[in-house]
């Protein structure tokens, strides 16, 4: 931390955990219970971790990385048809309109968000985008339920603890794509700013354009450059549920690379009617004493975006001082 508390800049390390997602699925309950061990590690005292060996095809990721360029090449007009409203609207879309906010100081980029689960949502173009990104979440969500499973068994309960309580099978699971333009486009500072994700898991893939960062012991740590590889980040509604075990991972883009950058993320959470809070198993009435109220997930949803505007998140509503 710098003097006046604020995180000071950034500083590439190497020693994100990186998690061999063929060791957890393996058929060897030696590799299998080794993987569940490293995860839980990686949790709790990173928040993030590298995923390798994922199985999800390189040319379905780069095919996916093409077709959201030339969906963000499309014009204004064109995008414009997606644009966002509600949190909840299936498909919503930034439209290149943050263009023109007054706020100078503001990062700029597009995205495209899609509800893609329980019910799969994606525009009708450009043709064929909507059968890739189907076999894409089909393949991401699959690898972000073996991941749940794994977190699971790493607190100490069975693999299908978490699916049940948080309801899983209808849970909603987002793509967002964030497109930070190249330098030569417009010159502009390019980037998000620090946030956490609501849900259990974010799964993120970047196009090999360097650009986002983790908050670890007051300082920003680049993450990424693992060739082929998930950026994997601990999500609020996995804090509430470990009980702050596993705490959400603060991160921001900040992109200096000239190149576009493009990110696949996938947010991956309970079913929007699910109440979470922390799991019955992990507090009592005496020393392990709850550390957030209950809340809807769709609630929690809702309030976040109107907290955002006011600076604030929606932890500041549920967080029980202890
Ligand atoms: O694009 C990135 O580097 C980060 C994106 C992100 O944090 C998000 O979409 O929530
Ligand atoms: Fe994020």
């Amino acid at each position: 931390m710098s003097s006046n508390g604020e995180p000071t800049c950034c500083e590439v390390q190497d020693s994100i955990p990186i998690i061999d997602y063929s060791l957890l699925t393996s058929g060897s309950a030696n590799d299998h219970s080794k993987a569940v061990q490293d995860i839980g590690k990686a949790c709790e005292d990173w928040g993030c971790f590298m995923l390798v060996n994922h199985g999800v095809p390189e040319t379905l990721i780069q095919e996916m990385m093409d077709m959201s360029d030339a969906f963000f090449n499309m014009t204004i007009d064109e995008k414009l048809e997606f644009e966002a409203h509600g949190v909840l609207d299936p498909i919503r879309c930034s439209a290149g309109l943050n263009l023109v906010n007054p706020n100078k100081d503001m990062l700029w980029r597009e995205y495209l968000r899609l509800i893609v689960h329980p019910d799969f949502n994606c525009p009708h173009k450009p043709s064929g985008f909507s059968e890739l990104a189907s076999e894409y979440v089909k393949r991401t969500r699959a690898v972000a339920m073996e991941l749940v499973k794994g977190v699971s068994e790493s607190l100490g309960f069975e693999a299908s603890y978490m699916n049940r309580e948080l309801n899983l099978d209808a849970g909603f699971q987002l793509l967002a794509i964030n497109y930070y333009p190249s330098h030569m486009e417009f010159d502009v500072s390019r980037g998000l700013m620090p946030h956490t994700d609501h849900g259990l898991l974010t799964l993120l893939y970047e196009n090999g354009v360097p650009g986002l960062e983790v908050l670890r012991d007051g300082k920003w740590v680049g993450m990424g450059g693992v060739p082929n590889a998930f950026s994997i980040l601990n999500s609020d509604h996995l804090e509430i549920f470990s009980n702050g075990k596993y705490k959400s991972k603060v991160h921001r883009t900040v992109v200096k690379d000239k190149r576009r950058r493009i990110t696949l993320v996938n947010p991956n959470g309970p079913s929007l009617d699910t109440i979470v809070g922390p799991s019955s198993r992990l507090v009592d009435g005496e020393k392990r004493l709850p550390r957030y109220h209950p809340m809807k997930y769709s609630e929690y949803l809702e309030c976040q975006t109107e907290l955002i505007k006011a600076g604030k998140h929606a932890f500041d509503e549920i967080r029980i001082p202890i």
